[in-house]
């Protein structure tokens, strides 16, 4: 089984290395666009960590770049991408440190504004803001006694307190938002692979409050949910 991991930024991939491999070697393996692939290979499972940037489009770039230089005569050459990072949680739903499994890929802010309120593509007749993840979802949210729920991709991290209101409002089951994973989710689509989402909560989604960003502990959390992700993923491959 192949996997490809996605995250936004070096530091997150660190975690995700980590915990794959432990102290093992990880080589690296240049892509189009400055793209570096980390690959970590266990028994039954190869996982390649990409850093593709921050924000859907660079996530969706980048996600198609590893596909497509990867792609076989014969289809994909991964059975599963994965979207991960540290990400904001919502009251009540997502502590900071907790983990949250993505039970849908939401794009909260993909639509139009009008004096009614949002309305989503689909709403206005085009294209698609949801992704349902791989049905394996719930058992990786089950190993990593994460929250499974929607995970909200939006491109302008929330800061006040009536924008998570309102994104409650029109999303009640929302677990957590970051900035990547409908990209990521749209580029495997396109490419008929699977996609699940991990994120580890590093602040909450609400008022602005940059010293009560818990980023290490984040990072810690995530480098966890992958060591307790490998023993799931060798399963999924035999
Ligand atoms: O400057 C701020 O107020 C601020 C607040 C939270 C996060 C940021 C970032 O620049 C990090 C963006 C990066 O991390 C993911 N992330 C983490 N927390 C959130 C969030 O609450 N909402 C959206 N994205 C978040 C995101 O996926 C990016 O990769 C700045």
């Amino acid at each position: 089984m192949r996997v490809l991991v996605v995250t936004a930024v070096p530091a997150e991939a660190d975690s995700v290395v980590a915990g794959l491999s432990a102290d093992g070697p990880s080589p690296a393996h240049s892509l189009p666009g400055g793209l570096t692939l980390r690959r970590c290979a266990g028994a039954e499972v190869t996982v390649d960590v990409l850093a593709g940037g921050v924000g859907p489009a660079a996530a969706a770039a980048a996600t198609a770049t590893a596909l497509t230089a990867s792609a076989t005569a014969t289809g994909p050459a991964y059975d599963l991408v994965v979207s991960a990072g540290i990400g904001g949680g919502f009251a009540g739903t997502a502590p900071l440190g907790s983990l949250v499994v993505a039970d849908a890929i939401v794009a909260a802010d993909l639509g139009a504004q009008t004096p009614d309120g949002h309305l989503a593509v689909e709403q206005l007749g085009f294209g698609r803001s949801t992704h349902v993840p791989a049905p394996l979802s719930e058992r990786i949210a089950k190993a990593l006694d994460a929250v499974h729920g929607p995970v909200l991709t939006v491109s302008t991290v929330t800061g006040t307190a009536s924008r998570a209101a309102e994104l409650t409002a029109r999303h009640p089951r929302a677990a957590a938002e970051a900035m990547e994973g409908f990209g990521v989710a749209e580029a495997a689509t396109a490419h008929g692979v699977p996609v699940v989402e991990i994120r580890a909560v590093s602040n909450a989604v609400g008022p602005r409050d940059r010293a009560a960003w818990r980023i290490g502990e984040a990072l810690d959390a995530l480098r966890n949910a992958f060591r307790l992700l490998s023993p799931v993923l060798e399963e999924e491959a035999r």
